[in-house]
């Protein structure tokens, strides 16, 4: 199993890294644009093998895309993160042509990957990727709800004073901070609804602090996270790489499910060795449905900044 991710900055480098620690890659290649860098994040990730117990072989590229050849995954995080106070649509004037430029050179050198698509605003990259490459729709995955359902379920457990073990949510719609539809009404604490155990208005408070958990990150750091952006790439990438068959909110091509067309958003979907195996139809309460209409006309209204 061979994987790429490029982009060795701080999401690429802890998604390479998880996903050695996991140990069920045979080859991690990360490659940047920043000449070194790659074969040095590689290098010094290769140096924790055996204290980390892996052997994921870890190579690093100066945009060499020959070194990616074959690839079966593919992971898209280059391009510029936010700083405080701008929004994941601001970065589209630059990220837009990075993916462009590195899906397409991806593709080239292994035409039968499957992509996941983290770059933001992601929705609109992933969107951008169906444009730039023929690659059918399964095989084009947008990183963003595996993300935002961790958050919600660390404001979860931290609302109901609960080991996050004990909870359980997701997350649906677009990757951005008016977007995201927690979904309140499946969310529980061993089976039980979680409105059993705190009020709406803490409710709707989780449900905020969901949405902005990005935001909050980036301006407590300067710049976006990387720890749980990493972990939630790794662990879309293990459920194809061993086939899985786990079902996760990712952004994805629709066609008429939930109602809508020709954009990507995030839906609860089966990942296997195939990449989207199926969109699973999840039943929402009204509010939600109502929420993931809005979410999607952000979502097209963004796609309309890209010059296809
Ligand atoms: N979808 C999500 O849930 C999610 C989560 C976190 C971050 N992100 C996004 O991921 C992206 C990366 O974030 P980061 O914190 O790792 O940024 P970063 O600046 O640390 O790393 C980005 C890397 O991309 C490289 N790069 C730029 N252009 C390139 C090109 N043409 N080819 C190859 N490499 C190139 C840069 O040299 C840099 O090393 C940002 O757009 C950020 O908003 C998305
Ligand atoms: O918040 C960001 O800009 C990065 C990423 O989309 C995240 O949710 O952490």
């Amino acid at each position: 199993m061979k994987v790429t991710v490029v982009g060795a900055g701080a999401v690429g480098a802890s998604c390479a890294e998880y996903i050695a620690i996991k140990n069920f890659a045979s080859e991690v290649v990360l490659l940047d644009i920043k000449e070194g860098y790659a074969e040095g994040k590689a290098m010094d990730l290769m140096q924790t093998a055996s204290l980390n117990g892996f052997d994921t072989k870890i190579t690093g590229s100066t945009n060499d895309y020959s070194k990616t050849a074959n690839s079966d995954i593919c992971v898209i995080t280059s391009g510029i993160p936010r700083k405080p106070g701008m929004t994941r649509e601001e970065l589209i004037g630059i990220n837009a042509g990075i993916v462009k430029t590195v899906s397409s050179s991806l593709v080239e050198h292994s035409p039968n990957t499957i992509l996941i698509v983290v770059s933001n605003p992601m929705d609109t990259m992933t969107y951008l990727t169906h444009k730039t490459t023929d690659l059918p729709k399964h095989r084009i995955i947008g990183m963003g709800g595996a993300l935002d359902s961790a958050r919600f379920k660390y404001r979860l457990a931290e609302a109901l004073d609960a080991p996050i073990s004990d909870v359980d949510g997701m997350v649906i719609g677009g990757h951005s901070d008016k977007g995201m539809v927690p979904l309140t009404s499946h969310a529980t604490r061993n089976s039980i609804n979680v409105s059993e155990f705190i009020s709406e208005e803490r409710l709707n408070q989780v449900k905020e602090d969901t949405k902005v958990g990005g935001a909050t990150l980036t301006k407590l750091l300067g710049t976006s996270a990387w720890y749980a952006p990493g972990a939630a790439v790794s662990g879309l990438v293990q459920a194809i790489a061993c086939d899985q068959k786990k079902m996760f909110p990712c952004s994805t091509l629709l066609d008429g499910e939930y109602g809508l067309s020709d954009l990507c958003i995030g839906v609860p979907v089966i990942l296997g060795k195939n990449g989207i195996e199926k969109i699973v139809d999840v039943p929402l309460s009204d509010a939600e449905k109502a929420h993931l209409a809005e979410s999607a006309e952000g979502v097209k209204k963004t796609n309309g900044l890209l010059e296809l």
